[in-house]
């Protein structure tokens, strides 16, 4: 059964996005509950990660609405919508490879006085007592994620499982209420897999709601009670995951040919 639709924390309406004459994203509605995870699947190229570059401001909308807690986002420049409250992650992490770990989860921190040379001048106190705050924040986060031990490390000796656990990391430290996370699984070792899954499942306990593409069924299956099916732009089917794969138009268009 799909289970019932709570108070959303993201709503996206009518969302539109083309490309030269090709329509990627076409009339693309959604809500996400406020303390759920919800799946985005569909096939190669159905415009997943297109939906997540215009909720996340990073392509602009050619229609369409983006309401992020009550609030108007959809013509918000990135960096704004983060400081609202969402964050993202993506599909190939590109960490600052000569960064420690450490210093990659602070680059994500939203209250850096330090990038501000008149505060470095007028309040050099006031910008170390938070470098240290953040710091120690950042400490906590990379403990929370299983990368503590990895800290002064650059981040280019990273896996591509660890790489993701990184991004979880980053979007962690700027303190979000929703997260979009596309396709943590891609390139993760079986062995990260339960780590990546068990960390998802914990950010969503503290409260934060999670949007998640994924091409992995098995973690589909483990975290979303509910996915959207997407296919040449559109949703083309909604439920719990272990009704949508049943069904035909579904199998046809996404999971015939898929290993088991
Ligand atoms: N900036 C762009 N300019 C032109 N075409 C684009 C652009 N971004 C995406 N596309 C096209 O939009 C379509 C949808 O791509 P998108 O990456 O959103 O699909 P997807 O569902 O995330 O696929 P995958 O599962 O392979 O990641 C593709 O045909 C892609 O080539």
């Amino acid at each position: 059964m799909t289970p019932p639709v709570q108070a959303s924390i993201l709503k996206a309406r009518g969302l539109t996005k083309s490309f030269g004459g090709l329509r990627v994203v076409d009339d693309m509605s959604l809500d996400l509950g406020s303390t759920e995870i919800l799946g985005i699947i569909g096939p190669n190229g159905a415009g997943k990660t297109t939906l997540f570059n215009l909720l996340a401001g990073a392509v602009p909308i050619d229609a369409g609405t983006i309401v992020l807690d009550g609030k108007d986002i959809g013509r918000a420049r990135p960096e704004a919508r983060i400081q609202s409250g969402l964050g993202r992650t993506f599909q190939i992490p590109r960490p600052f490879p000569r960064m420690t770990i450490l210093e990659n989860v602070m680059t994500a921190a939203q209250n850096q006085r330090g990038e501000s040379l008149v505060s470095a001048v007028l309040a050099p106190r006031r910008v170390a007592a938070q470098e240290r705050a953040n710091a120690a924040r950042a400490r906590d986060i990379l403990d929370f994620v299983s990368l503590s031990h990895l800290e002064d490390q650059p981040a280019a000796v990273l896996s591509g499982g660890q790489r993701k656990l990184l991004e979880l990391a980053r979007v962690m430290m700027a303190e979000p209420r929703a997260i979009l996370l596309d396709e943590p699984a891609a390139g993760v070792n079986p062995a990260l897999l339960d780590l990546i899954i068990d960390r998802i499942i914990a950010i969503n306990r503290l409260g934060i709601a999670v949007l998640l593409i994924e091409h992995n069924m098995e973690m589909i299956a483990r975290l979303c009670p509910r996915v959207i099916v997407m296919a040449a732009g559109k949703s083309l089917a909604e439920g719990a995951p272990s009704e949508i794969t049943k069904r035909a138009d579904v199998i046809d268009v996404y999971l015939e040919g898929m290993p088991a």
